[in-house]
């Protein structure tokens, strides 16, 4: 397990080397870095120069860098949200994560949130892919994630394993609401604002260990299981910033629908993953953008 010390020593050799103090924190997932360039005034730090990080090692789909800056954009300045000035957050960005089939233990795929806290990040944005098993959802569809199934923590490996310090939190956090109700619902209105409301849905997503996908006999059982949205990260990290009391809001782009059939050539593969990520970035990079400068306001 890593220390408080050890990610207090992370969180200040950042600290140290940047003037920004961002209170929003943003997780890019495959394919969908492309929001921490949009940033400016930039300090990067490559994971492997951060002491005691882990490093990417998907690097094709994570960059592997922390990009911490400002974002800019648009800022409702009266509460009817007619009048605006252009206004620049300081935020944080991780350009790629960390995943169990990497060879990380779920803590440590999560380690750098609590890097955040301590750096004063307060609420926490997650892109990822995922696979789209409600029947609704096609490629290129975003879903809100409302819950998650922490499947991992069913068969007790949680990412909290371990001895509890509770200068992050207490030792059995609840998870009721851990996708913050208000964020969901401004995340929503901003969709429609940007016209997305063909392609928006809110819905349950689960993480496997992956690097093989699903096979259809498991998604089968996860969709009675009532999942949504399948995927190989995001739970940990999400759990991880609940019990430290940071507010999530996360988002998937569906890449891929998941096949359920036998009778079918379909195959998913990465390609196609990748391929879709890139068709949709600038939309899913731009709700991003808009729901940080919204949520800076609330
Ligand atoms: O969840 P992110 O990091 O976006 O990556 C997703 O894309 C990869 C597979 O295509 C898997 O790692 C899956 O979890
Ligand atoms: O179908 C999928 N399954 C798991 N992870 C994924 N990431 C993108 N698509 C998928």
């Amino acid at each position: 397990m890593c220390t408080y010390d050890v990610i207090k020593q992370c969180a200040d050799y950042l600290l140290d080397r940047t003037k920004h103090r961002p209170k929003i924190g943003i997780i890019c997932g495959s394919g969908l870095g492309g929001l921490a360039d949009q940033l400016t005034e930039t300090d990067i730090f490559p994971y492997q120069d951060i002491p005691n990080f882990p490093v990417s090692t998907v690097t094709k789909f994570h960059a592997g860098r922390m990009v911490i800056g400002k974002l800019s954009g648009l800022e409702h300045t009266s509460t009817n949200r007619m009048s605006t000035s252009v206004s620049e957050i300081p935020v944080m960005c991780m350009q790629g994560r960390f995943h169990a089939y990497e060879g990380y233990p779920l803590w440590k795929c999560a380690m750098p949130v609590r890097v955040m806290k301590l750096m004063g990040v307060e609420k926490l944005l997650i892109t990822y892919a995922a696979g789209g098993l409600n029947s609704k959802y096609n490629a290129g569809d975003i879903m809100i994630i409302k819950d998650h199934i922490n499947l991992q923590g069913f068969a007790g490996n949680p990412p909290l394993q371990g001895i509890n310090d509770e200068r992050f939190g207490p030792r059995f956090p609840a998870m009721d609401n851990a996708y913050d109700r208000n964020l969901r619902l401004m995340a929503k209105t901003v969709a429609s604002e940007m016209k997305l409301d063909n392609i928006i849905h809110e819905g349950t997503y689960i993480m496997l260990g992956g690097p093989s996908f699903e096979t259809v006999a498991e998604l089968k059982m996860l969709h009675i299981f009532g999942v949504d949205a399948v995927g190989m990260s995001t739970v940990q990290e999400v759990i991880v910033a609940r019990h430290c009391n940071m507010k999530v809001c996360a988002f998937s782009l569906i890449t891929n629908k998941c096949i359920t059939e036998y009778e079918t050539d379909d195959m998913v593969n990465v390609a196609d993953v990748i391929g879709i990520a890139n068709n949709r970035k600038a939309d899913m990079q731009e709700l991003v953008r808009r729901i940080a400068i919204a949520m800076n306001e609330n």
